[in-house]
Order: C-alpha cells, then structure tokens, then sequence
C-alpha cells in the first residue's frame, strides 16, 4: 500500500458515507472503480471501520471538547491519519504533513493548528493512550459481543481476534483455462507464491492482497477471487453436468460461476437485486462461461418465476446476518443491528419452504450462510426438519459451523438436505414399511 498516493478528499468523504451506513463494497465500486488508488482506499477504510470504537475513544481523549456536528468530516479525517500513524507504514512526519494538508482540502484552514497539535501529541503519548482505551479493543457492537460470549464460551476470544484481522486473498482458479498446478507456477513467476488446499482442488491462497490486476490471466478468466470457505459450496452440492440446478440467491455469482465449472449445462440463477446480478453478468463474461438462465426474482415467490420443473440440485446461499465474513467486511461491524438477526431469520426460513417445492423428492438442497449465528443455522435447519416430514439432513464431512479464521477461511455454515421420495403407496403394507423406512432416515 502506498499512502502517500492516496486521495485524501475522497477518503474523508467515503469514510463519512461508511460512518452513514453505506456497504463497503458498494462505496468501492462507486468511488474508487479504477484500480490505482482503490487498494490503499480499501485498506485504509477497512481499518478504521476495524477500529471504529478504538479510534472514536482516541479522538475524544484527544479532542478534550466534541467537534461540531457540521465538523464530522475533521472527525473522519482524525480518524484517518490517527489509524495510518497506528499502522506505522510511513514516516511519522509525512503522515501528520499529509493530514495537516488535507484541511485544505475541506475548505478548513483554521482546523491545520488543531490537526497539527492532536496528531502530534497522539506521537509523544502514544502509549499512555493507547492503554486508556484498552477496553475498547474489541471493537465489536455490544450485542454481538453478548451474542457470541453465549454460543462460543471458550472461543470467542479467537473469533473477535480473527474478525479484526486481514483475510488473505483466496483464488479460485478457471479450469476450464487453465490447471490450478500451471497457474500456481504463473503466480510463482510473478512473485506471487501461493499455497493450495488439500480439500479444495482449485483453490489457491495467497497471504499478501494484491490488486485483482496483478494477477496473471485476470483478464482472460484464469481466476476468480473467493474465499476458501465459500469454494466449499458447490464442492458440496456437487452437481453433475446432466442435472438441473437452482441457484436461489445467486448474486454476484461466485458460486454461480464455481457451479457452472462443473459442466452444469441446465442452470437457472435468481437474486432479487437487479445491479448485483449485473455484476454477475460481467463476471460470467470475463470467465467466457456460457450464460444461465438468469431471472431477477425474489425466490420465495415461486409463482412468479417458476416454469413447473423441478430441479435435481438447488443452492440456497441465504441472506444472512454475514457475522462470519467481518473480515472482509468491516462495514458489518457499524452496520448490523440486533433485530437484523430476526428479521434474515424469518427471511431464511420463507425462502427454504418456498424452495423445498421446486425441489425434486430424492433431489438435494444445500443450504449455506456466511454467518455464525446457531439462529440462523443449526437451529434453522432443525426446524425446518421438524416441519418437513420429506426431509432429512444427508452426512457430508464439510457441513456444519466454521468459524472465521479456520484454516485461514471465512466463518461459514453448510447443512446439505436431501428430498425423501414419497413412493406412490402400492398396499397399505409397503405404505407403512417405506414410511418406516423413511422416518428411521431422517437424522
Ligand atoms: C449471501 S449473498 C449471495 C452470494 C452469492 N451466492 C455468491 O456466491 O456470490 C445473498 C444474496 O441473496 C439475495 N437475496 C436476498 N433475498 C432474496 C430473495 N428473497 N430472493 C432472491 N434473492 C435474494 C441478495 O440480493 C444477495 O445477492
């Protein structure tokens, strides 16, 4: 990263906009599209949304007196160059220069004095502080906090740890382009080393983020960015070509596009945000994949975009509180609120009972979220078997909770639900046996 090339107006502002409850990702897009300057944006973002509570906590001991309302933006700013003097990256000089600097650029010339004294006394007492604002290390909403302290009694310590910290950078490589084993020797001569993954064949995993550019063969669809633990998904499903497979909430298609480098030939794709399915768009483009039948639908209303035929293997990649990728979204810690958990909740359980219909008897759900909640997992999956007569949760080695920071993945639940076939009764006798039969399946 470099910051000193950063643009620092925009950085203030696209903080505010994230402080304002805008998706990390969504402000990526939009602000800094190009590729230059959006790594150090991404980075420098990321962690002040990281160390929100820390960096707030700063800035009032600092500030001794609130800024006013209409001075957030020297807020945003403070926030910037306390948590790039933090990172240490740059001389201590050059930071506090840039920042002083960058008052200029919010029409504020009477905040240089001010910026210039806080920064500085940051630097001679650095420790001091720093001890001050220990207990809010943790960075994380209070609720969640709570939340995890119940399920995860012993590990949560590592979960919030692993939550603050960089993810590395995941590559799913296109075999249709190329061998993953030939694009690692690609990766090696561009002095990009990477390590594979026993339980995941085209997965590739680099510890250092580089710019999607650098990557050999991004522009012909030799590689795909997506985290080892979302890699598992249709690795899971495993469809074959022959089957006909649902992607229920598809965008923006990171697992799409894994499912279609089965050789899935008959595939329907559903999201109900028309812009994220565009970007599915772009991305099957750049694989040079063929294009699936893509519907912009909510997927509980199945009347509204079902053809009548049912599907041998569905993927439902739920909206989810997303508590297990904090990692890669920081934006989640400032922007998830208790009753979201509720609300995606009741969201999951419409989408699995509208789904079931559409799924063939002996066809095969697979259920996922990127989340590490049990209320929207286990829990979830349990009622649906209580409600569901016709289902039963098939034994598969990788499904359950993962918790971030696993084997260097993202924190993910599986549950893989098969369709037990209601055979046509043929005497009351067989009736009962296969029901029998049927129940003592069910786990
Ligand atoms: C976890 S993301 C899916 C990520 C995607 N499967 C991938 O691998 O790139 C959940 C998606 O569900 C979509 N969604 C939420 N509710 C939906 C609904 N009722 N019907 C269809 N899509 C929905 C959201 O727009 C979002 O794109």
């Amino acid at each position: 990263m470099k910051p000193a090339r950063l643009d620092r107006g925009l950085a203030i502002a696209g903080l505010q906009r994230l402080w304002a409850g805008t998706r990390l990702d969504d402000l990526l897009m939009e602000m800094a599209p190009e590729q230059a300057g959006r790594g150090t944006l991404q980075w420098l973002w990321s962690a002040c949304l990281r160390q929100h509570g820390s960096l707030r906590r700063l800035t009032e001991l600092l500030l001794r007196k609130a800024l006013r309302p209409e001075d957030e933006d020297l807020s945003a700013l403070l926030h910037l160059a306390l948590e790039e003097l933090r990172a240490g990256q740059r001389p201590d000089f050059a930071v506090v220069n840039d920042w002083v600097g960058a008052c200029a650029l919010l029409h504020k010339e009477w905040a240089r004095g001010l910026v210039n004294a806080l920064l500085r006394r940051y630097l001679r007492e650095r420790e001091p502080l720093e001890e001050q604002i220990r207990d809010a290390h943790w960075n994380h909403p209070q609720w969640l906090v709570r939340r995890l302290q119940q399920v995860y009694p012993t590990q949560w310590p590592d979960i919030l740890a692993a939550n603050l910290r960089e993810a590395p950078l995941w590559l799913r490589v296109n075999p249709q382009a190329i061998t993953p084993a030939a694009y690692a020797e690609r990766l090696a001569e561009a002095s990009l080393p990477a390590q594979s993954h026993a339980g995941l064949p085209e997965a590739l995993r680099l510890d250092t983020a580089v710019p999607v550019r650098a990557l050999p063969g991004w522009e012909r669809g030799w590689v795909s960015i997506q985290d080892g633990a979302a890699q598992r998904a249709a690795h899971i499903l495993a469809p074959r070509p022959d089957e006909r497979v649902l992607d229920a909430c598809a965008a923006p298609g990171g697992k799409t596009t894994h499912l279609l480098s089965f050789g899935v030939r008959q595939l329907t794709a559903l999201d109900r945000s028309q812009a994220r399915l565009e970007r599915l768009r772009r991305e099957l483009q750049r694989l040079q994949l063929p294009l699936p039948s893509l519907h912009v639908a909510d997927a509980a209303d199945v009347d509204a975009w079902w053809d009548g035929m049912v599907f041998d293997a569905i993927l439902l990649d739920a909206p989810c509180t997303a508590s297990g990728v904090i990692r890669r979204h920081p934006d989640i810690l400032l922007r998830r609120r208790e009753d979201d958990v509720e609300r995606v909740r009741h969201e999951q359980r419409r989408l699995l009972a509208a789904l079931w219909r559409v799924l063939k008897p002996g066809g095969r759900l697979l259920y996922c979220t990127c989340s590490v909640l049990p209320e929207e997992n286990g829990e979830q999956i349990a009622s649906f078997l209580e409600e569901h007569d016709d289902a039963r949760a098939l034994p598969h080695p990788q499904c359950g909770q993962r918790l971030p920071g696993e084997e260097g993945m993202d924190g993910f639940f599986y549950a893989l639900l098969g369709k037990i076939p209601m055979a046509v009764p043929v005497s009351r006798e067989t009736d009962g046996a296969h029901c029998r039969a049927a129940a003592q399946d069910r786990v």
